[in-house]
């Protein structure tokens, strides 16, 4: 028979939803009427069998039914919903001579029975007090994921400001559904923290979370390392070779740096995403993949796409949700907490005592310009914990001359020689790019180095080209 759907997801029902079972149509119609003139959703069923599939682990309502039904009696009816979800009351209507097999039920986990023949008002009570009981249920669930994933999301992503909070919110909202996500924020803005954060709160939580730099993978190889190939696919395969998409199958792939990948590539990459299946280099079979995308950039994609440097068909396709994480210079408040943070964590890791440096310092915190966003924090609170001498002295250390433009002096000659060598390789470098308006190109040919040492080198000591001076 035809039957009326309900919506069974909805955690928050308009009004109480109540499932009818009965084989008896006389039944059937009048206590529908009638429940459903007291305001009740009703759903209407012949069978147990097909009432069953409109009952989800959320079904936010009651079930009333029948105990002899033919299919499927009462009983089994009983247990076979409280095995989709144990806390939904079923409540039975029994007719003369079935009170034993409700009693069975009701050991069996029924939340009540009541005797044919029966007024509406017979059931009210007990109705209500399930309804009322499942509404419960239901409310605590959601407040204990909300919760749970309130605390994954407080405990990794460290911060307080209005944009973390928003930015936590936007996750929440966005982690359980299958929309592709692309992330954008500087570097060391903890883009790669929020997309494992998304892959953690989604359904594929169990599944792999598959992290890719676009710009760490060299062109040569990049064919081959995202789609795969088949032995013998060209000189030195010798054996088969699952590529990074196909790895991600049923879990979360995450692009990093997407813009740094060629052209050609994006191309096959949109395919991918459209198609959802992988061609594995040497073969003709195509192989079909399921991935949730998330994407990450700390250059602006219309900028790239402008430049003709990134597919603006593949940009539609990845963008549908973006989340900006804001630089930290943006969002100060976070500061002393994250600093707090990272340097008990290092206290604890290095077994070093870790005070929290007295208030007047904390101004140089404030007044450092952080272009290498939280890495940059992370790093100095774990350099501060493992300095020696009094907070003042380990504070003039870190912050002294780099305090309020972010690149040390390189006639700096203390430290230890890594650090020496990497404030000389810091000058260098954006004295190179000072000189040449930031023209990476005039520069990689300048310094003989390749765009991918260069660009490495610029993220390793936090070297920003929007913060090179115009000359
Ligand atoms: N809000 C935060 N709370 C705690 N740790 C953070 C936070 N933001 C970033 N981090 C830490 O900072 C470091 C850099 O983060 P991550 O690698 O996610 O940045 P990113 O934006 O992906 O950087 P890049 O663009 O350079 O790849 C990591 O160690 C990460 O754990």
């Amino acid at each position: 028979m035809p039957h009326s759907k309900i919506d069974t997801t909805s955690a928050k029902p308009q009004t109480a939803q109540v499932i009818i079972v009965d084989d008896e149509e006389a039944l059937r119609v009048s206590l529908s009427q009638w429940l459903d003139l007291s305001g009740y959703t009703i759903c209407v069923h012949a069978d147990a069998i097909s009432a069953l599939e409109d009952i989800t682990p959320d079904f936010a309502g009651v079930i009333l039914t029948d105990v002899k039904m033919p299919k499927l009696d009462g009983i089994a009816f009983t247990k076979s919903v409280l095995a989709i979800d144990r806390d939904i009351p079923v409540i039975l209507m029994t007719g003369h001579g079935d009170v034993p097999m409700a009693v069975e039920a009701m050991k069996s986990g029924a939340y009540d029975f009541v005797e044919k023949p029966f007024e509406p008002n017979d059931i009210l009570e007990s109705l209500e007090r399930a309804i009322e009981k499942r509404k419960l249920v239901i409310e605590n669930r959601a407040l204990r994921t909300q919760i749970a994933q309130q605390g994954t999301l407080d405990s990794r992503l460290i911060g307080n400001s209005p944009s973390m909070r928003a930015l936590k919110a936007e996750i929440a909202n966005i982690a359980p559904t299958e929309v592709p996500v692309l992330v954008s924020g500087e570097t060391g803005t903890g883009k790669e923290l929020v997309a494992r954060a998304i892959h953690d709160l989604s359904t594929r939580n169990d599944r792999r979370f598959v992290a890719v730099n676009c710009a760490a993978i060299p062109e040569s190889t990049a064919e081959s390392e995202l789609f795969g190939h088949e032995k013998g696919a060209f000189t030195g395969a010798t054996n088969r070779r699952i590529g990074w998409i196909e790895h991600a199958d049923n879990g979360t792939l995450f692009l990093d740096e997407l813009s740094s990948m060629p052209l050609a590539l994006q191309a096959k990459l949109l395919r991918v995403i459209e198609q959802r299946e992988i061609v594995r280099l040497g073969s003709n079979t195509p192989v079909k993949v399921n991935f949730r995308l998330i994407c990450a950039t700390n250059e602006d994609l219309p900028t790239a796409v402008a430049d003709k440097r990134f597919r603006e068909d593949l940009l539609f396709r990845i963008n549908t949700f973006e989340l900006q994480i804001a630089p930290l210079r943006q969002r100060k408040d976070d500061l002393p907490l994250l600093f707090d943070i990272f340097a008990e964590r290092a206290a604890e890791n290095f077994d070093r005592p870790y005070e929290k440096p007295p208030a007047k310092l904390w101004g140089g915190l404030l007044a450092h310009e952080w272009s290498g966003n939280v890495r940059e924090l992370k790093n100095l609170a774990e350099r501060y914990v493992l300095l020696t001498g009094n907070a003042e002295e380990r504070w003039a250390r870190l912050f002294g001359n780099s305090i309020g433009n972010g690149a040390a002096d390189p006639a700096d000659k203390t430290g230890s020689l890594a650090d020496q060598l990497r404030h000389f390789e810091q000058h260098i470098i954006r004295d190179a790019l000072t000189r040449h308006n930031g023209n990476v190109k005039t520069v990689m040919d300048e310094l003989d180095i390749p765009r991918r040492t260069l660009n490495e080198k610029m993220k390793k000591l936090n070297i920003r080209r929007d913060t090179i001076e115009e000359r």
